[in-house]
């Protein structure tokens, strides 16, 4: 389970966040809002790559932000698809795996055979053994992907997991985060993965959760009269309309 509360996070005199508080379970739980409302601060702060101003994150009731002791296990149990990365040209992608998968802690055997693992789960396995300057962008995007697969932890924050990728590898991508264990949380601008994918949703804006609940929920909201893509129109609807959205979990 990850648990933020009263999280506050501003760039010099800009808030992003404003004393956010979220519980997210296990599954896959959904962070939509436009550009800029701090989908990646946010997914960042929960992952324990970002520091938040104020508040507090748990990951299964350890402190991400607390003792050195607690901040170890708590990043043991949490891995990151950060929207961008780069990673040295030179090394292959199954040394950028395996180095990142050792880095965390594990043998360089284990290491090895987890990121061969996560290299086929994401379609990468004929591509192992290139450079990254020889693979494409959503090529890289999915070696992202496998590095967090590859941790082993049982939360993963994907920040927009399916940006850059062909409509055929984005399918592959969506039965791939189906079959995840654990709690996932992933933030996306695709409607049609998050309704394929998602049984949580979280919508922020200006800083705030301003809905918190099922898909169906989501789907609810939607105007009378619409019938498909209904989870979309319900997003829509609850950035633009005064529904009493109040965070529910
Ligand atoms: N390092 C930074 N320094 C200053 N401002 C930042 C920094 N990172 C993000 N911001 C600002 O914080 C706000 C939230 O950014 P963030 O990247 O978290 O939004 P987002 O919802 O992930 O956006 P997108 O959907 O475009 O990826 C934006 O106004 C952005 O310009």
């Amino acid at each position: 389970m990850l648990v933020a509360e009263q999280v506050h996070r501003a760039y010099g005199a800009r808030s992003v966040l404003n004393d956010i508080s979220i519980t997210i379970n296990t599954g896959v739980t959904a962070l939509l809002g436009v550009n800029g409302a701090g989908k990646t601060t946010l997914l960042s702060i929960l992952a324990g790559a970002l520091r938040p101003d104020s508040g507090s994150v748990r990951i299964d009731d350890e402190e991400v932000f607390g003792s050195s002791a607690s901040r170890r296990r708590a990043l043991g149990k949490v891995a990151l698809m950060p929207q961008s990365a780069t990673f040295p040209p030179h090394m292959t992608a199954l040394e950028v795996v395996e180095y990142l998968t050792w880095m965390r802690g594990a043998s360089a055997r284990h290491a090895r055979i987890v990121a061969k693992d996560a290299l086929r789960r994401v379609l990468l396995d004929d591509r192992a053994s290139s450079k990254i300057k020889t693979l494409s962008g959503g090529m890289v995007r999915r070696v992202c992907l496998a590095q967090a697969i590859a941790s082993g932890a049982e939360h993963l924050c994907l920040d927009e997991p399916s940006t850059g990728l062909d409509p055929q590898q984005r399918r592959a991508m969506v039965g791939l985060l189906a079959e995840l264990e654990g709690t996932v949380l992933l933030s996306s601008h695709v409607m049609e993965d998050v309704a394929d994918l998602a049984q949580n949703v979280l919508v922020l804006d200006a800083g705030a959760i301003i809905f918190a609940g099922g898909l169906a929920d989501l789907a609810d909201l939607a105007p009378d009269g619409v019938d498909e893509r209904r989870a979309e129109a319900g997003f829509l609807s609850v950035l633009t309309s005064s529904v009493d959205t109040t965070p529910r979990q």
